[in-house]
């Protein structure tokens, strides 16, 4: 990743794009230029082999203006303060574009949990959700899983605030253990989303769903469960990847049986899986494959002006957030190539998060099938919603959700009467 990319400029770029067609002035977007609230923190963690280690956390609020901030804690060394304040945004133009009463925030510790040990783990969860705990709450921002956190880990957080409360507050994270009031489906949801928004596409765009060809970068919560779920659907799933490294396979993988080891090994890493007729490949190798859909499901920046002209998918659907950089949009408009957005494709995470939500303030379970199905009454208005106006204003569907989302953040922050 190269050190001059700071993809709070991408967020910002393409809010001003969408204010511009709403006709929007600078101070009508002015406040939402600027996250509400930012928390650094330390945390000394006593680690296995004795010694203190201080890791470095985060949590920014970008916006209440809708609803109490909402978006997932990120373990991951490259974790920053520009990179936080992204996805903090990101969020809150994602609960605008699905139309869910929150607003935006996000969180992250610079660590990788692939090296240490589930008690360091653990301890560092702690002391973190402690030293954010002034700012989290049902009513107030309300963490979830991201990129190297789980439900695991959210039961840590979960119990950790209802020490510090002296009860227990289910509704303060979501994507929790099933035992500790998890929705059903959580796990699944944001994958869930993406398979019903690349059906959406596909369906939009007349390209057959059986034996479409798709390559998926990213094999952890949300790149497996859309792999598991398009092939599910008959997709040809070609090529998966993770941190280290992918495989490729012409005639489709077998991706029950790749999920099954990676749910064998807590590293979670494709190394050393075997499979007839597998070829190993880079990740950026994926990146260019002849697919009809290309998923990126891991990390941002992953198509970017260096490898934009290179890519030859014909569909992309983002998976993770922020997987394209602002200048590798234009290229690959140029190129012919259908972007889904970000803020749409993976809105299902936090769809079902809401629902979590929904149920833990009203003490009531619902079924994974009542779930999955207001999850699908959700996702499906919302692709038309951004297809229609995508259509209607001769726009990218990213400016087309952003549309929606932008204006529905700046007519709350209007109704609020937060300016004078
Ligand atoms: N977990 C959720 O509910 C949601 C996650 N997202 C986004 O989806 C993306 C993935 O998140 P999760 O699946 O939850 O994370 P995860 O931690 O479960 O999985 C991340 C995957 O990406 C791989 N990876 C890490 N660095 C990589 C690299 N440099 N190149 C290729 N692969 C790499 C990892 O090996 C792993 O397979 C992130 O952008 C996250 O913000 C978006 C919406 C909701
Ligand atoms: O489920 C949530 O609240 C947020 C998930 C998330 O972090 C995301 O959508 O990027």
């Amino acid at each position: 990743m190269a050190n001059t990319y700071n993809p709070y400029d991408n967020v910002l770029k393409t809010v001003k794009d969408a204010a511009d067609i709403l006709g929007y002035s600078e101070s009508d977007i002015e406040a939402i230029k600027y996250p509400e609230r930012e928390l650094k923190v330390a945390i000394p963690v006593c680690m296995d082999d004795g010694t203190t280690h201080v890791f470095e956390g985060y949590r920014i609020q970008h916006s209440t203006s809708r609803g109490p901030a909402k978006g997932g804690i990120r373990f991951h060394p490259a974790v920053n303060e520009n990179e936080v304040k992204a996805l903090a945004a990101w969020m809150t133009f994602k609960c605008a574009v699905v139309n869910i009463p929150y607003g935006g925030g996000k969180g992250g510790v610079i660590c990788d949990p692939n090296k240490l040990s589930e008690r360091e783990l653990r301890a560092i969860t702690r002391r973190f959700t402690a030293a954010i705990a002034p700012l989290i709450g049902p009513d107030q921002d309300i963490p979830a899983p991201d990129v190297g956190s789980n439900a695991t880990v959210m039961g840590w957080m979960m119990d950790t605030y209802s020490m510090l409360k002296g009860h227990c507050v289910h509704g303060v994270v979501t994507g929790k253990p099933i035992e500790l009031g998890g929705a059903l489906g959580r796990n699944e949801a944001t994958g869930r989303g993406v398979m019903f928004t690349t059906k959406n596409i596909l369906n939009k765009l007349n390209v057959p769903i059986q034996g479409t060809t798709v390559a998926v970068q990213g094999m952890g919560n949300v790149g497996s469960i859309t792999a598991k779920l398009l092939n599910e659907e008959g997709m040809k799933v070609v090529a998966v990847s993770d941190v280290s490294g992918g495989i490729y396979k012409a005639d489709g993988l077998n991706i029950p049986a790749i999920i099954d080891y990676l749910s064998k090994d807590r590293k979670n890493l494709l190394t050393g899986y075997e499979e007839d007729g597998i070829t190993r490949i880079t990740n950026e190798e994926l990146l260019e494959l002849d697919v009809k859909v290309l998923i990126p499901a891991a990390l941002e920046n992953q198509i970017n002006a260096s490898n934009a002209d290179r890519i030859k998918a014909d569909i992309i659907v983002e998976a993770a957030n922020g997987p394209i950089a602002s200048e590798a949009d234009a290229t690959l408009n140029q190129k012919g190539i259908t972007v889904v957005p970000d803020i749409l494709s993976n809105a299902g995470g936090v769809v079902v998060s809401y629902f979590e939500w929904v149920q833990n303030i009203q003490s009531v379970s619902w079924t994974e099938k009542e779930v999955n199905e207001k999850l699908k009454n959700i996702m499906d208005p919302a692709f038309e919603a951004v297809w229609n106006i995508a259509q209607k204003e001769h726009t990218t569907l990213r400016t087309g959700a952003y549309l929606i989302a932008v204006k529905r953040v700046v007519e709350a922050k209007k109704a609020r009467a937060i300016w004078p």
